[in-house]
């Protein structure tokens, strides 16, 4: 059945809470790639031209203690729409309480408030982290500070927190609507377009750090793919689950058996670096060198080696529809970029090819590359694009209420 869009509603007076996903790469308070901000603009532009007041909820990063607390405040993020919204937003730094009230109490139609982080509700509390266990009694206090609710938050479609599902289910039980937000219709659409009926050869490339979360999607996307290439952090568990030494390398010891699983379940399809650029330690300027086979004890592999580069563009060249996700490498470090930006010229110079990169990094590399224009659809989520694509039914999406 069809979703309830924001333009399905009338928001004029109305305070309409959104959920937007503003988790952007930062780094001490300067946002590195404000894409995810950017590809919020036409869902809240919508409710402020139309007279509503838009109450902004999102997280950024994971919050474990109050030391994170400096570093993952939502304010410079708050500063960033202000200027690419251009005109005055008012950051709340709470996402609870009397000041939030105030706050929304004291808006104009036309107004938007962004409040603090939502992660930071999880930390320090009996019920543990209220936010991404998604405690209903925090769902219900967020919902009752609007009238209506619109998930634009597609990069956290995957997840199931208080701030987005919890949120939702408290709004409809109260006999208020939640919609979907202008990205989120976009996203479905064009990732559903894309796969609907893939042209074939269909290569999977996956890479990045966050292995434990995106290791599982690669089961239901064996049969899709006819290759898969794994690269980035995500490459050692494999390479250790093969028996090959991987030194101070990322490396998911729970993960090791799935490993081995889909190395022999994939048949073939999954091809794994041959060598790595390994580092002594995680610093740009550390000492480095090319590995073929075993990482010694003190190294740890920091991108794929120029052998996997080859090996790669040369399965990519043929390719005619192309899923990426997670970078090749640490390629915020100039010394760590080639195996990325060579993976992402691979797929800049495909012609008539459907190209796919998803997840808040993948997409900042592919800008700071400027192959971004060359790419038929950059997505803003990485593991929900992921799981969107195997055919999952995310919460973010089925909490929705139907027209
Ligand atoms: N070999 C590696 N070792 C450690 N970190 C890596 C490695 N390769 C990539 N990374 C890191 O992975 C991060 C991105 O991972 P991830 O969040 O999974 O991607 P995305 O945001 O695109 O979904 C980057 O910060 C990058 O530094
Ligand atoms: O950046 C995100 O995911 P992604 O890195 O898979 O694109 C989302 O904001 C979700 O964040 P989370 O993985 O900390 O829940």
């Amino acid at each position: 059945m069809a979703k309830l869009i924001v333009s399905d509603l009338d928001v004029k007076d109305k305070k309409v809470l959104v959920r937007v996903d503003f988790n952007v790469p930062i780094k001490d308070g300067v946002i590195g790639d404000d894409n995810r901000i950017v590809a919020a603009l036409p869902t809240i532009k919508y409710i402020i031209e139309n007279g509503g007041k838009a109450i902004l909820l999102s997280h950024l990063g994971r919050v474990k203690s109050d030391a994170d607390k400096k570093e993952l405040t939502l304010k410079p993020v708050a500063d960033r729409l202000s200027e690419v919204l251009q005109k005055p937003v008012t950051f709340v730094p709470e996402n609870e309480g009397k000041e939030v009230e105030a706050a929304i109490s004291k808006m104009n139609d036309g107004d938007v408030v962004v409040l603090e982080n939502t992660r930071f509700q999880d930390i320090d509390n009996s019920f543990g982290k209220r936010e991404s266990k998604n405690d209903p009694a925090l769902g219900e206090y967020w919902a009752s500070l609007g009238d209506m609710y619109v998930n634009d938050a597609f990069g956290t479609a995957h997840r199931s927190h208080a701030s987005n599902v919890g949120i939702a289910e408290a709004m409809k039980k109260a006999g208020k609507p939640a919609a979907a937000g202008y990205l989120m219709e976009k996203e479905i659409r064009f990732l559903g377009d894309a796969v609907a009926n893939p042209v074939h050869p269909f290569v999977t490339i996956l890479g990045g750090a966050k292995v434990s979360d995106k290791i599982d999607v690669i089961t239901n996307l064996i049969p899709k793919s006819d290759h898969i290439l794994i690269g980035g952090g995500m490459a050692y568990t494999f390479l250790a689950a093969k028996g090959q030494e991987i030194g101070k390398s990322l490396f998911e010891p729970d993960k090791v058996d799935l490993a081995k699983k889909l190395l022999k379940d994939a048949a073939g399809k999954i091809v794994l670096p041959v060598d790595n650029l390994a580092a002594t330690e995680f610093s740009n300027d550390a000492a480095r060198k090319v590995v073929e086979g075993n990482i010694p004890e003190n190294m740890m592999g920091l991108d794929i080696g120029p052998k996997t580069i080859a090996n790669f563009k040369e399965i990519l060249k043929d390719a005619k529809t192309v899923v990426w996700n997670g970078p090749m490498g640490a390629f915020e470090m100039p010394n760590f970029a080639e195996g990325t930006l060579e993976v992402g010229k691979s797929l800049a110079e495909l012609s008539g090819a459907t190209t796919i990169i998803g997840g808040g990094d993948s997409t900042a590399a592919a800008k700071q590359l400027g192959i971004a224009p060359q790419i038929t659809h950059i997505s803003t989520g990485g593991g929900a694009s992921l799981q969107y694509l195997e055919g999952k039914e995310l919460p973010g999406i089925a909490c929705i209420s139907d027209k």
